[in-house]
């Protein structure tokens, strides 16, 4: 290996080592709770490897029951269940949607793919399992149904155990007060034996307090327009025929386990709740949390409802039911793709619990989504919503109203404006029945743990598309918010239609000798360079070729560059309009707004200020030419950017996402790692080594050597930190994210080869015979679009003001 690929691959390694893999989640309380586990678990490894590979595919599975025959009726049960909690399930299975069912709500989805689907049994899993209402049996009873061979003892035992710990006890609030909750009083008596614990307790009494369970009816989720649970359900079900599941059954299922008659609590003292929380995660024995918000009569109601025209989808009530089960509320987070209508969730779980509702978004623009989205769904009066941002310092003025806020305004340390004092002493002053986290995977912990000490709320529901971040903190997600609710599965989803269907593609560009020499003799240290991989001439030819191509198939288009000198030097040889940190923020909304009402403006550049920080209008198309190293949150994040296009309702329509990589640089790597989590979520990466007819334009930028040579030269004359990757200022949420997520060994993308003419669905390709492209004519009549003009006029403008004032 050349030393400069050593070096690359070592980076790579570097960036393994640093990064954070989801698997990593509760690793800790895995490892202890697994101790006694241990002495098996060495004798069935023992045995696994000394198992000879009896066929291509069953070593793969690492399974641990090969010595147990497979059940007579083997064929007709849709899943493997291995002794380590590992569990494989056949798509293709009659079973599969009931069993997907009940795996979703039991076990972690690790794989998604077309054929066959991967789950794993965690602790954080079998938690939120025992959460939502399953017991230990069921559990155990269930998967032995499903399952192709009898269960192995290990497994059986990990179930056993994790679930006689978790969620025997509950920490409820009623009428404002902080209690812990259990159906059996020796739990709260062994919590009580725990000095942290005792010295929370509110009051000196050595009993505990008695009273019925409530009763776990059929759900309804509770504010929607079709209150009785069933109705609201069938009506669901009936609007939604793709529906794969009877919500009645599973739910009088849950009613059949029920044979709580009693519940005990003790008082612990409000402002203790999360270090009881804490302690009580540290002994083994978690609490989940609940609002019984039909009996708190302390915190005024709030009038709302969704409108008779919101049918909420069958996943989205499906996750809904986790949360409301018992009439309480339950703590948790919500997992779904990007545009499958997390608002609508969040604005149904407020209409549930009618009480006062504070949201937290992630920016301003946000804040304004959030408002409208109430409004056209709901019947809130407008006046009872009010929005907390650096513009506005609104709060309600009734008793009860919805507040929507950011993350920064609540947990800002600069000094607050009178206005912005007032409004936080009117948030920490009161009860809020419902918090709504939304996007609360991008986070940092210490942030969040500052929002739940600033705001007193009996219920939090965290919204996101992905559990996945690249610092080691998802896991206080579980003790910030509560367990992961409900998962859905984008391919399911995209084949209802609900989102896009989306073809990826990895292009490969070969580096041209010049740009690979001087990319070889450059320290693997130095940010030249990702410069000089991400401005290959190849790989730049390749994204113009693809602009053209979809510029003329109708289709918006979004180009990310996390690096801005890339990013500049793209969009301007180009003639595209690009927004990055420095953009003026007038700026960036016009050319937003013409990327979105303009016809003649299809294609803009991003960089990484695209991934969280603006709010995107739709596009059909996304290329990529520089990304930040492996991060796996990145690439879905902006691969959601296209999940919500309007048109994949077009028969046959697809999205497109491309991520161009130039060969034989550490790029290969980290596209790899980067797409590791699309894949498990079922998408495919085709490669592409060549794109059709793209060496018979002589039209395309750095055609000729000269061209290139004058690009390279302008790089290596560049000033390092010229060329440095974007650090966006304010950025509270990309800034943590060192050198990329790091992939589950052997999850590397699936590739398979393919053909643009294979992604696009045309079988000629038009564009060869295209030789005239839109860059020619614009660089021919000069700035030809108005919008452009406009920008570039008022650009030069200030530069002229600039130089003149200087
Ligand atoms: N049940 C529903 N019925 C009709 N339209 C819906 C429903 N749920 C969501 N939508 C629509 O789908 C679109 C996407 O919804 P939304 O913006 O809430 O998605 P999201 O999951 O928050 O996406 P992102 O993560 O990109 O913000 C919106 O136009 C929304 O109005």
């Amino acid at each position: 290996m050349p030393p400069k690929r050593k070096a690359a691959a070592q980076t790579a390694a570097e960036a393994d080592a640093e990064g954070w893999d989801s698997d990593d989640m509760g690793a800790l309380s895995d490892q202890e709770m697994y101790d006694d586990l241990k002495k098996n678990f060495s004798i069935a490894d023992k045995k696994r490897r000394t198992i000879q590979r009896a066929d291509a595919a069953s070593f793969i599975f690492k399974h641990d029951n090969l010595d147990q025959p497979l059940k007579p009726d083997a064929a007709s049960r849709p899943l493997w269940v291995n002794d380590d909690g590992k569990i494989i399930m056949e798509s293709f299975n009659p079973l599969f949607e009931e069993a997907q069912d009940f795996l979703i709500n039991i076990a972690e989805p690790v794989s998604r793919v077309s054929r066959m689907h991967e789950y794993t049994l965690t602790l954080h899993s079998l938690f939120a399992a025992v959460s939502v209402g399953h017991s230990s049996k069921e559990i155990i009873d269930r998967l032995e149904r499903y399952s192709k061979v009898t269960l192995g003892s290990n497994v059986v035992a990990f179930i056993k155990k994790a679930t006689s710990s978790f969620g025997k006890a509950k920490i409820v609030l009623k009428k404002t007060l902080s209690y812990i909750e259990s159906d059996d009083p020796a739990i709260l008596q062994r919590l009580l034996r725990d000095p942290t614990v005792a010295s929370c307790r509110a009051d000196n009494t050595d009993g505990l307090i008695q009273e019925a369970a409530p009763k776990i009816g059929v759900m309804a989720i509770p504010g929607t327009k079709m209150a009785a649970g069933a109705t609201q359900i069938a009506q669901t079900a009936a609007a939604e025929p793709q529906a794969p599941v009877d919500m009645i059954a599973s739910l009088r299922e849950e009613d059949d386990d029920e044979d709580v008659a009693k519940v005990h609590s003790f008082q612990i003292r409000s402002e203790s709740r999360e270090e009881v929380i804490k302690r009580c995660q540290q002994i083994g024995l978690p609490l989940t949390e609940e609002y019984d918000f039909n009996n708190d009569e302390v915190n005024a109601n709030l009038d709302i409802d969704l409108k008779p025209h919101a049918q909420i989808r069958y996943y989205q009530e499906k996750a809904l039911s986790k949360m409301f089960s018992n009439s309480r509320a339950r703590s948790g987070i919500i997992v779904l793709p990007c545009g499958a209508g997390k608002t609508l969730v969040g604005i149904t779980a407020a209409c549930g619990v009618k009480k006062s509702v504070i949201v937290l978004c992630t920016s301003a623009m946000s804040v304004v989504q959030w408002r409208s989205e109430f409004i056209k769904w709901s019947n809130i009066n407008p006046d009872d919503i009010a929005c907390f941002t650096a513009e506005s310092k609104a709060v309600f003025k009734g008793n009860a109203g919805i507040l929507i806020t950011t993350y920064a305004m609540i947990t800002s340390v600069r000094n607050r404006s009178y206005d912005s004092e007032k409004a936080m002493d009117f948030i920490r002053s009161r009860e809020w029945g419902l918090l709504i986290a939304d996007e609360v995977h991008v986070v940092p912990a210490k942030m969040f743990k500052q929002v739940t000490y600033a705001v007193a709320s009996h219920a939090k529901l965290g919204l996101t598309a992905t559990l996945l971040r690249e610092d080691d903190k998802i896991g206080d997600l579980n003790f910030l918010v509560g367990p992961k609710l409900y998962e859905a599965n984008w391919q399911e989803l995209s084949e209802q239609g609900h989102i896009a269907k989306v073809q990826c593609a990895e292009v490969w560009c070969q580096m041209t000798p010049e740009f690979y020499t001087e990319w070889l003799r450059s320290p693997p240290s130095s940010p030249k360079n990702d410069i000089i991989s991400s401005l290959n001439p190849n790989k730049f030819q390749a994204c113009q070729f693809l602009i053209d191509y979809h510029e003329k198939r109708g289709d918006k288009i979004i180009v990310f560059s996390d690096n801005v000198f890339a990013l500049q030097k793209y969009a301007l040889k180009l003639h595209k309009a690009y927004i990055y940190g420095g953009t003026p923020q007038n700026e960036r909304m016009r050319i937003l707004e013409n990327f979105q009402h303009n016809p003649e403006v299809n294609t803009i550049f991003l960089s990484k200020i695209g991934d969280t920080s603006l709010d995107l209008p739709e596009a059909t198309c996304l290329i990529q030419v520089s990304a930040h190293y492996g991060s796996r949150r990145q690439e879905a994040q902006r691969l959601g950017r296209i999940l919500r296009a309007k048109r994949r309702n077009d028969e046959g329509f697809n999205a497109f996402f491309y991520s161009l990589v130039s060969k034989d640089t550490d790029e290969m790597a980290y596209a790899s790692r980067r797409q590791a989590f699309l894949v498990d979520q079922g998408y495919a990466f085709k490669v592409i080594t060549r794109l059709e007819g793209l060496n018979q334009r002589t039209d395309l930028a750095f055609h000729t050597p000269q061209e290139r040579r004058e690009l390279l030269m302008e790089i290596c004359l560049a000033k390092d930190a010229d060329v440095e990757k974007e650090k966006i200022e304010g950025d509270a949420f990309g800034s943590r994210f060192a050198n990329g997520g790091r992939a589950k060994k052997g999850a590397g993308a699936r590739r398979t080869a393919g053909t643009l003419s294979e992604l696009s669905g045309g079988q000629q390709m038009s564009y060869i015979e295209y030789n005239k492209s839109r860059n020619s004519e614009i660089k021919g009549k000069g700035v030809k679009n108005a919008f452009l003009r406009k920008l570039n006029s008022s650009t030069a403008n200030a530069k002229k003001k600039a130089a003149g004032g200087g």
